[in-house]
């Protein structure tokens, strides 16, 4: 899996020209990314090239490997975010928010010029929810309201436990996730948006329709796929 990672990662630098904004997701797979872009950068093969962070992990990643960081505020347009996803279905909508990233990575991927989505072929699904749970990120005050609100869809939600701290996963935002796990999701795009409309849901990890490529690491090397 490691060398899938690292090979839709090499390929996603064929999509980065001298003076791009780069939104820069979140992820082990991002992670090789911003890695081989910083490479690029020192080496002065990239110029003017510019990286904006989905999160702390992706600016720290940034800032080690010499990728030059701007928030969102400073740029007049983002040229391509590059991203990993933990499911794509045939239509190439996507699960996010392993990572409890969602709200910032969705936030930047929706306004990039292209969204390229990195993944080994272990995430490709036929229907989205098949394996993985939708994270969605709520207010703290809401979580367990919008825990049992969400039963009306047919789900579960269970809040999301840290794992070197005591208690919850806070966000970067300072939020709560809920992992919710649906019996059968037949439109992500209107899942999507129901979600949101609830009150206290900051954002939800499905992201339907936004995705530009895809580029899959397999074993007879990287397949791209387009919407
Ligand atoms: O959505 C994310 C973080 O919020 C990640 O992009 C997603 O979980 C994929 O991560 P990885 O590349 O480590 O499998």
């Amino acid at each position: 899996m490691e060398e899938f990672k690292r090979a839709v990662a090499k390929e996603a630098l064929k999509f980065i020209e001298d003076d791009m904004i780069v939104g820069l997701g979140t992820g082990s797979t991002t992670a090789y990314f911003i890695e081989y872009l910083g490479k690029l950068i020192m080496e002065e093969e990239l110029e003017d090239v510019y990286g904006v962070p989905t999160s702390y992990q992706a600016r720290l990643l940034a800032l080690e490997n010499g990728v030059p960081v701007v928030g969102l505020d400073e740029v007049d347009a983002i040229d391509i975010a590059v991203d990993g996803a933990d499911e794509v279905d045939p239509h190439l909508n996507l699960i996010k928010g392993r990572g409890a990233a969602l709200t910032m990575e969705k936030i930047i991927e929706y306004r990039a010029g292209t969204f390229l989505v990195l993944v080994d072929e272990g995430k490709l699904v036929e229907r989205l929810g098949q394996r993985m749970p939708v994270p969605i990120e709520v207010i703290p005050a809401a979580w367990r309201a919008i825990a049992e609100e969400i039963e009306v869809f047919n789900a579960t939600a269970e809040l999301r436990m840290a794992s070197k701290k005591d208690g919850p996963v806070v966000t970067d935002n300072g939020n709560f996730i809920l992992d919710a796990r649906f019996h059968r999701i037949d439109d992500p795009l209107d899942l999507e948006i129901e979600l949101n409309n609830i009150p206290g849901v900051v954002e939800n990890g499905i992201f339907a329709d936004i995705a530009d490529i895809v580029l899959v690491g397999t074993k007879d090397g990287v397949k791209k796929l387009e919407r």
